[in-house]
């Protein structure tokens, strides 16, 4: 274990090294070129380290979020603000600032927590340096949900009222947040949300999904009938079983908020976070 975890933490750190002469290039296409290159031969350095990471189940993750709550009296905005963090830390270790030439990141919220993830992570992307823009189709008239706007539209976050044009958002975007549906979704897709997800898996933009990505089975993975397909996905306490079916370009795990005896409960295996991290890589 330590051996593999040695191996993982060299990798990361060539990486970092590797990465840093290719911020100064500021042309988007030929960063992004050298980005994915790079991060596909890590991968392939660091799949021999065997993944020792428990993937949850549904009922799993909605049993550890209760007990979250009920017996470690967590409240939701507290962990929501972690994993916000934790997917927006994970957004700026994967893309430059520099390589989204000026363009904004569209963050798509659902009705859930998931879209609650989605807005305290449009706040902190503002406060990396990012451009985010939040499209919320369907408000949750809840104080925690009013609060959270508040505090997006009070740091200069626009909030849009319809989803952008499928033609304009090459131009404008650089990368797609998915925080619509999380571990609680059941399939299929309701109506209101099936136009949004059809952009996501037309868009040639790159996407980041929080938790899960939106339409796809919590379990059994991506549609039959083809889903979106994101480049990074942010796993948040620890991944679900359709993550195992990912296939983009980076898995980041987050939540670093786990308390050692529910670790232990539900033997999740965490990896070790990197120092005082707040997401730690798995492939
Ligand atoms: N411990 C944890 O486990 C934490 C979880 N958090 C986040 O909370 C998420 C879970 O949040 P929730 O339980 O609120 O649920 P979700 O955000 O996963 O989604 C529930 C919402 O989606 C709607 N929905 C479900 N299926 C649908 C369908 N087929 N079509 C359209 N709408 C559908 C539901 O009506 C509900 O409004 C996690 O995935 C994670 O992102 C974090 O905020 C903090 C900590
Ligand atoms: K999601």
């Amino acid at each position: 274990m330590h051996i593999t975890r040695l191996i993982n933490n060299i990798a990361k750190r060539v990486l970092t090294l590797l990465t840093i002469p290719f911020k100064i290039f500021k042309r988007a296409g030929i960063f992004r070129y050298f980005q994915v290159i790079l991060h596909s031969h890590i991968r392939l350095f660091t799949k021999s380290a065997p993944n020792m990471v428990k993937y949850l189940g549904q009922e799993e993750a909605i049993n550890i979020d209760q007990e979250l709550f009920n017996e470690y009296q967590y409240s939701v905005d507290q962990l929501m603000e972690l994993a916000g963090l934790s997917c927006a830390t994970a957004i700026a270790k994967l893309y430059s600032k520099e390589s989204f030439s000026g363009k904004y990141i569209l963050v798509c919220c659902g009705p859930g927590n998931n879209g609650g993830d989605g807005l305290v992570c449009s706040r902190h992307l503002k406060l990396f340096g990012y451009k985010p823009v939040v499209y919320y189709p369907t408000k949750t008239d809840k104080p925690l949900y009013n609060t959270l706007i508040h505090q997006c539209e009070c740091m200069g976050i626009t909030i849009l009222k319809c989803l952008p044009e499928e033609s304009t958002i090459d131009s404008q975007f650089g990368l797609l947040v998915d925080a619509l549906f999380g571990f609680s979704f059941k399939p299929p897709v309701r109506e209101t949300f099936v136009p949004i997800i059809n952009l996501m898996k037309n868009t040639k933009i790159p996407i980041a999904s929080i938790d899960i990505p939106s339409g796809w089975d919590v379990e059994q993975g991506e549609p039959e009938e083809g889903g979106i397909k994101p480049e990074l996905l942010i796993s948040l306490t620890a991944p679900k079983k359709c993550a195992k079916k990912f296939d983009g370009l980076a898995h980041y795990l987050g939540g670093r908020f786990i308390p050692p005896r529910l670790e232990e409960k539900y033997a999740l295996d965490l990896p070790q976070y990197p120092g005082t991290d707040c997401v730690v890589m798995l492939k």
